[in-house]
């Protein structure tokens, strides 16, 4: 506590007992006087231990003066305030962030009672002016809200949970409900006034984050005159903040940022302007861009069960297990070439249980790395003389996990060492194998157990990649093996040729997830390009450890 200067240090009571406050740039915190120094206890930020609390100035949502009959919990309800001496008439409130399980966020509240109202004012203002540094707040959002997204409670999760939290915070909104899909895309795209807003804040599921992220992605690129077709271009980066109040059925993207898909957690965590910067996938097919993709592009499995889907809307989240049951019977598989740059440099393994937390040194290596060498997002010679691994194959899911996938469905994810801002994604392919094996891989996405650690699954960290199905590989694998394997390569691909000639078949086709949208082709190309966009996230905190600020002991 004495390592800042205090700014403020008076004896003020709370619930009728007397506490020693005092107010540095860095916490705020406050002593039951008559426990004094008693308090051996063990807490977390913001939590009540032996008469002993803290709270980070940068965890403050808001401090109000208190008046007569106004409204003091987050609950919206009005109570009386008791006029007794000790009530001392002169008296604030602070709103901050408390945490509790899961990584969910709650605002919580103290009310301290001053003796005259000078020292209350002074307090109220002291405090204010702390808030009034913190540049990295929001003032000006606007919000989509997708009606239709998860159970349909979107408008209600933010008329009742998110809206008085921004309004608490001073955070003015547009609000614009969306009528149709991409709608919400759309409109970033061509209309919206970006200038006006701090940031923007999507409320849906993975869906409504895609369509948020298209817009800002292609009206950035379209400003800076960046051709979005082009694989070889380096994108330009989202100058503005996206938030995620999540109310969708899968809300991986949200849950892999914050640790939780709770729309309050969200909200805090945009009120106190974090920021997380994340990887964007360009899915190509030839010269054009089919979309862009933040979490799953999958093929084989995760396609059909999309694919499958898409027509029971209707049942709302339960149609991803019903899907998901019937693709597994269905059991198909499929034949094409995949092949891929790999990532080199120190950005880990898939398999070496790293985990993406806040602050994750690999991410933060890979930020600082960018600062030093400028063009690292171009395609460069280097890269393009890298040798492309080229595996051929009959496979039952060829997943792309560009950050973990967690979700409620699968805590840990498809890829749970993956990295939500490294530049790579995690390249997973499940080759053909029996159902109870197929099945013994799927339930380790939802528990401890390794799901790379068997016979038929390979994965790798990749740069790019790209995917040919089977039927499409005499036309374009033919140019692509004769640059790459040279003559040999050429003799493979004829006699695949005429083995499709010989038995007249067509193989059949999956399609591609991306982000659970479908995806028009099958073939295509992938690139992955580093921190183009920011969240109002700092990715899943690890279970902290403060320091006393009267002892400087950990507590
Ligand atoms: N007003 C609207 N009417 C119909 N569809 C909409 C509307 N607004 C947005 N959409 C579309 O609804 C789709 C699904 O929305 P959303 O992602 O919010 O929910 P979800 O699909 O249930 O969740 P998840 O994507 O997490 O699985 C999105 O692709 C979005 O484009
Ligand atoms: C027969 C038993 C099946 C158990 C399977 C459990 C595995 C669940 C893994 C879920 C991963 C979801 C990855 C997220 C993808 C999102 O991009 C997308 C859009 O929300 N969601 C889906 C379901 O495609
Ligand atoms: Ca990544």
């Amino acid at each position: 506590m004495e390592k800042q200067p205090r700014l403020l240090c008076s004896e003020l009571c709370v619930q009728r007992r007397p506490y020693e406050v005092i107010l540095n740039c860095a916490i705020l915190a406050w002593k039951d006087v008559q426990i004094g120094q008693k308090h051996t206890g063990r807490s977390i930020y913001g939590s009540v231990k032996a008469g002993s609390h803290c709270v980070p100035v940068c965890e403050i949502i808001a401090v109000q003066e208190k008046e007569d009959d106004s409204p003091c919990k987050d609950t919206g309800k009005w109570q009386k305030v008791p006029q007794s001496p000790v009530d001392c008439q002169h008296a604030f409130t602070v709103f901050y962030i408390e945490r509790t399980r899961q990584h969910c966020w709650r605002c919580s509240n103290v009310t301290f009672h001053c003796s005259d109202q000078s020292l209350c004012l002074l307090w109220v203002q002291t405090i204010r002016e702390q808030l009034g540094l913190l540049t990295n707040r929001p003032k000006r959002l606007l919000v989509y809200i997708n009606p239709y997204g998860g159970k349909q409670r979107g408008k209600q999760i933010y008329d009742h949970k998110v809206a008085p939290i921004f309004s608490r915070a001073t955070i003015s909104t547009d609000v614009i409900v969306t009528e149709r899909a991409n709608h919400a895309r759309d409109h970033l795209k061509t209309e919206a006034d970006l200038k006006k807003y701090d940031g923007v804040v999507c409320v849906g599921g993975d869906g409504m984050f895609s369509e948020i992220m298209h817009g800002l992605v292609s009206r950035m690129q379209r400003d800076a005159g960046v051709d979005e077709n082009s694989m070889e271009e380096t994108l330009v980066p989202c100058g503005l903040r996206i938030g995620i109040i999540p109310s969708g059925s899968t809300d991986c993207v949200c849950y892999a940022t914050a640790g939780s898909n709770d729309p309050v957690t969200s909200a805090l965590h945009i009120v106190v302007g974090d920021s997380q910067p994340m990887d964007i996938c360009s899915v190509h097919n030839e010269d054009s861009l089919l979309r862009y993709s933040v979490s799953l592009l999958g093929y084989g499995f995760y396609g059909d069960v999309l694919t499958d889907s898409e027509r029971k809307r209707w049942m709302g989240p339960a149609r991803y297990d019903i899907s998901g049951v019937k693709t597994f019977l269905s059991h198909r598989y499929y034949e094409g070439t995949v092949s891929f740059l790999p990532a080199e440099g120190n950005l880990g393994t898939p398999r070496d249980k790293m985990q993406c937390l806040s602050g994750c040194a690999i991410c933060r290596q890979t930020s600082s790395d960018r600062l030093v060498s400028k063009d690292e997002d171009s395609v460069s010679d280097a890269e393009c003389r890298d040798t492309w691994t080229v595996i051929r194959g009959k496979f039952l899911a060829i997943n792309a996990a560009s950050m973990s996938c967690a979700c409620p469905r699968s805590p840990k994810g498809l890829s749970p060492s993956a990295h939500l801002a490294d530049g790579t994604t995690d390249l997973i392919l499940v080759r053909k194998c029996s159902r109870i094996d197929f099945l013994r891989h799927l339930l380790r996405h939802t528990n401890k157990d390794d799901q790379f650690d068997h016979s038929f699954v390979e994965v790798y960290r990749v740069k790019q990649f790209r995917f040919t199905p089977r039927h499409q590989e005499c036309d374009s694998e033919v140019d692509l093996r004769e640059r790459e394997s040279g003559a040999g390569g050429k003799r493979f691909l004829s006699q695949i040729c005429r083995e499709h000639r010989a038995c007249g078949c067509m193989p059949s086709q999956s399609n591609w997830n991306c982000d659970g949208e479908i995806l028009p082709y099958t073939a295509i190309q992938v690139r992955v390009h580093c921190q183009l966009i920011t969240l109002f996230a700092r990715g899943i905190e690890e279970q902290p450890v403060f320091e006393d600020p009267y002892t400087h002991c950990a507590i």
